[in-house]
């Protein structure tokens, strides 16, 4: 089942930041700035920035010898047990083609408004130009501009929503796809062996995959420890892979240990992050971590986000083989489609929506 769009909800105005930025303003309206508690640590995190595991991609797939694919498994399991998040080095997905799925990307923010508001993301859904998951006039706003289409398979596109300019976008937006496709199918399988399962376990259990695309851009902002570009949240999806922009600007941060730790980009790297499905599936051994956005006083940031989920129709729990006594079900099972339709039906707060499955002790 796929998830429905909500009845009309107030969510009053929502302003454009780009269009906002424009005017350079030293006062940050309101619906921006965010309480106390909730306000960026915008000072280096006490981890040394590169603390996020790296993945070599080329040693999993053509190791030079056992003791090597071994090797990057172990550290593909550490990454996805302990941080739920790592860069992904020789991906084997063209370097043009990220560039220019990135020129693309950026083409598209730059056009102005009117252009962009052709593709208007109604409020409660989540794919076309805007702000997704605002549900309330009172709640606070994203210093952030969005653009979300559902890819596959292709009962999800709404093709309405698929821009003519800049032109060549939805081809390259096609061919960007397949190759993250092919990407997360083949990390499935690696994550698969890490946790000692047959390879194609995922495959079998998701079905014709739902692929989204989401590119979030963050106009720079003159207060920057007063927003967040993009709210605390895990993501819904089983793997995220995500695209930071070549302006190489530090902006996701992640929370370890309850502190947020920034992920500095490794140029040409992909960042890939457990989604809430995998931690479903591996009954908690492998995490959905929370992670957020902050702004910058004079860089603006790009970012391309690719999420990868089972098939609606699919019904998952966690995987017999990671229980036992000492490991109890922690989750119950649940239909995805039911699942994606409370995820985009709620506001983005941490963890909040895997409660949704959780089993109470
Ligand atoms: C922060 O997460 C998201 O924005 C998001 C949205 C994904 C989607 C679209 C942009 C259009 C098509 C539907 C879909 C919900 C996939 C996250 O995607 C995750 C969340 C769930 C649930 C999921 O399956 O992928
Ligand atoms: O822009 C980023 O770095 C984070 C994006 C993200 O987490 C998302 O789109 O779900
Ligand atoms: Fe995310």
């Amino acid at each position: 089942m796929a998830p429905a769009p909500l009845s009309p909800i107030k969510v009053g105005h929502i302003a454009d930041v780009q269009e906002l930025r424009k005017s350079k303003p030293t006062t940050i309206p309101e619906r921006f700035v965010r309480d106390k508690t909730e306000r960026p640590t915008l000072a280096p995190a006490p981890l040394s920035p590169n603390a996020i595991p790296i993945v070599d991609f080329s040693k999993l797939t053509k190791g030079n010898n056992d003791d090597e694919v071994h090797g990057e498994i172990l550290k593909l399991a550490t990454a996805c047990e302990k941080w739920g998040f790592f860069q992904v080095i020789n991906h084997e997905i063209e370097l043009s083609l990220l560039e220019s799925t990135e020129n693309m990307a950026e083409q598209f923010f730059m056009l102005p408004l009117e252009e962009k508001q052709k593709y208007p993301m109604a409020p409660g859904t989540v794919q076309g130009y805007g702000q997704a998951f605002v549900f309330s006039e009172d709640q606070k706003l994203d210093w952030c501009n969005m653009f979300a289409l559902g890819v596959e398979p292709q009962h999800i596109r709404n093709p309405k929503l698929w821009p003519t300019k800049p032109a060549k976008f939805s081809e390259t937006i096609d061919v960007y796809s397949r190759e993250v496709r092919k990407l997360c199918n083949n990390l499935l399988k690696y994550i698969a062996i890490s946790l000692g399962l047959r390879q194609n376990v995922f495959a079998e259990m998701f079905g014709v995959a739902v692929q989204a695309i989401r590119m979030n851009y963050y106009p720079p902002c003159s207060r920057p420890d007063l927003v967040l570009g993009l709210s605390p949240h895990s993501d819904g999806s089983a793997l995220t892979v995500l695209q930071q922009g070549k302006g190489n600007s530090i902006g996701l941060q992640i929370l370890k240990d309850n502190s947020w730790v920034p992920v500095k980009p490794i140029p040409n790297a992909l960042v890939i992050n457990i989604g809430d499905t995998i931690e479903v599936l591996t009954n908690g051994k492998y995490k959905s971590v929370e992670h957020r956005a902050v702004t910058h006083k004079e860089k603006d940031r790009l970012s391309i986000v690719t999420f990868y989920a089972p098939s609606y129709e699919m019904e998952l729990g966690p995987m017999q083989e990671l229980m036992d006594e000492n490991n109890p079900c922690k989750y119950r099972r649940y239909n995805h489609g039911e699942y994606s339709k409370h995820y985009v039906t709620n506001k983005l707060q941490g963890k909040k929506t895997l409660e949704f499955a959780k089993i109470q002790t």
